[in-house]
């Protein structure tokens, strides 16, 4: 869309740009309406390796006795004796050793003790899950051959991978979007995402040819408004069994003069309207990172927050913000043509921070601040209409944020707030650049002038010395229990599979897993689409989230999954971070990711908020071997079963300073200002993620 047409949007009424027809081709007659591509995975492409079966089909999984004894539903038979037909076949030597022991790793001690704007707005309604919509499963691209075939090359055999910076360019924000089809690269348009190439190589030659096109197809799309009643809003799943072991979690608290935690909502002493969301959320309790961080944001000092996936990162941010936006009183009205929002949240992911903007609009529930959303793969006017109505917290990803801000429809100087979710991620290669244009806009007041707050799971060092960049030179580094640590109350299993069995592999999971909520990882989008194709040609009910697929098909495989239509999502690392869906029991690595941090946050999608899960990883020594250290490392430190052979790589690739014991190191502060730590870094990502990662980003 050029400058000129988005004045016109906002008075013309708008259809997206779906497509009937399309749709009818594209979600037709799979598995519970799924569709698949039957010609392009046909049995033949798949079924020409060898044929003798893997002896670790046989014998391997079975043995992992944690994972038999822990959750019985992996443990099945099946696994010794699935069905020969069209996969391909690995050779038998793919694992000598699948045993799960215990070598001083694993099992070493428990958790570680350780103006009155209330009420005077119009109320906005809505809840948490606007993804609506369980109509079909996912519309596929081409993917008619094997996607390994050209994956290999990709994997990164270094511990920090190759890295490639995110190329972006600085467009209206309107973007031409290409499907998966014909298994190129996903250029997404200017800003919002990357220009990447599914082959090695082609990375360079998209952007080039595709850079300067920025007359593609217009983004229509306009999602739907999310639901607006009370029930809605305030719908949430139920804390677990584990919630209350949070408690025994370790903090540390770094820095000068930080002030105390709070034990109970009513230490923060927030105004009543707050008091009442918070209560109508269902929060009863404070997680750590809650008790720690609400006080140092009430007391106005910058943070950087390390704590474990699905522990309640993104209310210990937003209730000290809106307690404080309550306090002094709010500016921005729906009648000014600029809007100047006082916070600013940004995240990586479209999903992410829609996500956020729905919990922001909850706790903002019956208060007359606004909060608004804008990512890409959307229609701008629309994003534009939103923000002309009023805008105090503005959520946003990096790339329709810069085109707003480009635009002048909003206006900077009042930001008093700046939050960085998934921070190690929003200042590394691909999003540190962006990150550092809005520091420096015009009318962004200085670090000084604002409070900027840094939330992740993980917080690679590197990432971390980037930060001062962004932050006053007080601010407080909260560590709760292992920085970069994986979330205790998911049960981590590790199975050594050949690339040619990873799908017989699968099924065989999937089919003991029934209906249960799975989250699948692929590495690229090309596999993301066949794999899901061939899930849904083996009748289970599969949909798929990556940066190819169009934002409304995006949402509506979310809503499909979260509803349970679906109950598999396969997913590249778009989906790694930040997503809350209730009742994601499993997570399967079906390709690890490069860096071990990816990893953390992948199986993050399950085990939250106290409740348990499980993650399986397909490790292949073929293209993994750099992940055994780091991933040794993060199993133990999570307690748990760490298998012999995966040792024994880890040892083999011992990298100077890798002492392989971590016994008695289970907290371990990594605050970079206090120098250097003792954690072991080979494998962390440190700046961005590797050129097969960062596709699927936007
Ligand atoms: N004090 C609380 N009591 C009950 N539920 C809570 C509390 N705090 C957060 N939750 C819920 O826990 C879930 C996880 O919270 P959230 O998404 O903020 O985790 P996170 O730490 O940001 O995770 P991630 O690292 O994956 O982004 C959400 O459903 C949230 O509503």
């Amino acid at each position: 869309m050029g400058d000129e047409d988005w004045e016109a949007e906002i008075i013309k009424p708008h259809v997206s740009s779906y497509d009937a027809a399309f749709e009818k081709d594209m979600y037709s007659s799979g598995a519970n309406g799924d569709t698949f591509n039957r010609t392009s995975a046909s049995s033949s492409e798949m079924d020409n390796g060898p044929s003798q079966r893997d002896h670790f089909m046989r014998s391997g999984f079975t043995s992992q006795r944690s994972l038999r004894n822990r959750d019985a539903g992996f443990s099945n038979s099946k696994f010794e004796d699935g069905d020969s037909s069209g996969f391909w076949k690995e050779p038998n030597n793919d694992c000598e050793d699948n045993q799960t022991w215990n070598r001083g790793f694993s099992k070493r001690g428990g958790y570680q003790d350780g103006n009155n704007p209330e009420a005077s707005g119009p109320s906005r309604r809505g809840g948490r899950d606007s993804f609506r919509g369980c109509r079909g499963g996912f519309g596929l691209g081409s993917s008619s051959n094997e996607p390994h075939q050209d994956e290999g090359s990709q994997r990164t055999s270094g511990p920090f991978g190759s890295r490639r910076s995110a190329l972006r360019g600085t467009g209206n924000g309107d973007t031409s979007q290409s499907r998966s089809g014909g298994g190129r690269g996903g250029y997404k348009g200017l800003n919002e995402e990357v220009i990447t190439g599914s082959a090695k190589n082609s990375w360079k030659s998209e952007a080039e040819g595709e850079r300067g096109d920025t007359q593609g197809p217009k983004v229509t799309y306009i999602p739907p408004p999310p639901p607006e009643d009370e029930d809605s809003i305030f719908a949430h799943y139920q804390t677990g069994i584990n919630f209350d072991k949070y408690d025994t979690i370790l903090v540390e608290v770094s820095g000068q003069d930080p002030p105390p935690a709070i034990l109970t909502f009513e230490e923060a002493n927030l105004c009543q309207t707050l008091n009442k969301n918070i209560a109508k959320a269902g929060y009863t309790k404070l997680t750590p990172v809650q008790k720690y961080s609400i006080p140092i944001i009430l007391a106005g000092r910058d943070l950087m927050a390390c704590a474990q996936t699905g522990s309640g990162k993104t209310a210990a941010f937003l209730l000290p913000i809106l307690a404080h936006m309550m306090r002094d009183g709010i500016t921005a009205s729906r009648f000014k043509e600029l809007q100047e929002p006082e916070c600013i949240i940004v995240a990586p992911t479209r999903e992410l921070i829609n996500q956020i903007y729905l919990e922001a609009r909850k706790f903002s529930f019956g208060t007359c601040v606004r909060a608004v959303v804008l990512y890409g793969g959307t229609q701008l006017g629309y994003s534009i209409r939103q923000i002309v109505q009023g805008c105090n917290i503005l959520c946003a990803t990096p790339g329709r944020l810069m085109d707003i801000i480009g635009k002048e429809k909003i206006g900077l100087s009042k930001v008093k707030y700046l939050v960085l979710d998934e921070a190690d991620r929003m200042l590394d290669m691909g999003f540190g650049p962006e990150m550092k244009k809005l520091i420096y806009c015009p009318g962004m007041p200085s670090k000084e002038q604002r409070q900027t707050l840094m939330f992740s799971a993980t917080f690679p060092e590197e990432i971390q010395r980037l930060a001062a960049e962004f932050l006053k030179l007080n601010y407080l580094f909260v560590a709760v229990g292992q920085v970069g640590g994986a979330c205790r109350d998911v049960q981590q299993t590790v199975v050594q599979v050949g690339q040619y069995s990873k799908r017989e592999k699968l099924v065989d999971i999937l089919r003991n897993t029934g209906d249960e909520r799975t989250m699948v990882f692929v590495e690229t989008k090309k596999k993301a689409d066949f794999i899901a194709t061939f899930l849904c040609q083996e009748k289970i009910s599969t949909t798929s989230i990556h940066g190819d697929r169009e934002q409304k098909e995006r949402e509506q495989a979310l809503g499909d999954f979260r509803c349970g239509k679906c109950p598999v999502l396969v997913a590249t690392s778009v989906a790694a971070r930040g997503l809350d869906i209730e009742n994601v029991q499993h997570v399967i690595n079906f390709d690890l990711p490069s860096a071990i941090d990816e990893y953390v946050h992948r199986i993050g999608r399950t085990g939250r908020c106290g409740n348990t899960g499980s993650a399986i990883s397909f490790f292949d020594p073929e293209s993994d071997n750099h992940l055994a250290q780091p991933l040794v490392k993060v199993l133990s430190d999570a307690q748990q079963d760490v298998p012999a052979w995966l040792e024994e790589i880890a040892f083999s690739t011992c990298a100077p300073g890798f002492s392989g014991s971590t016994r008695g190191n289970v907290f371990a502060s990594v605050d970079t200002r206090k120098g250097k730590s003792t954690l072991n870094t080979v494998g962390f990502s440190s700046q961005a993620p590797n050129p097969v990662d960062d596709e699927s980003w936007d």
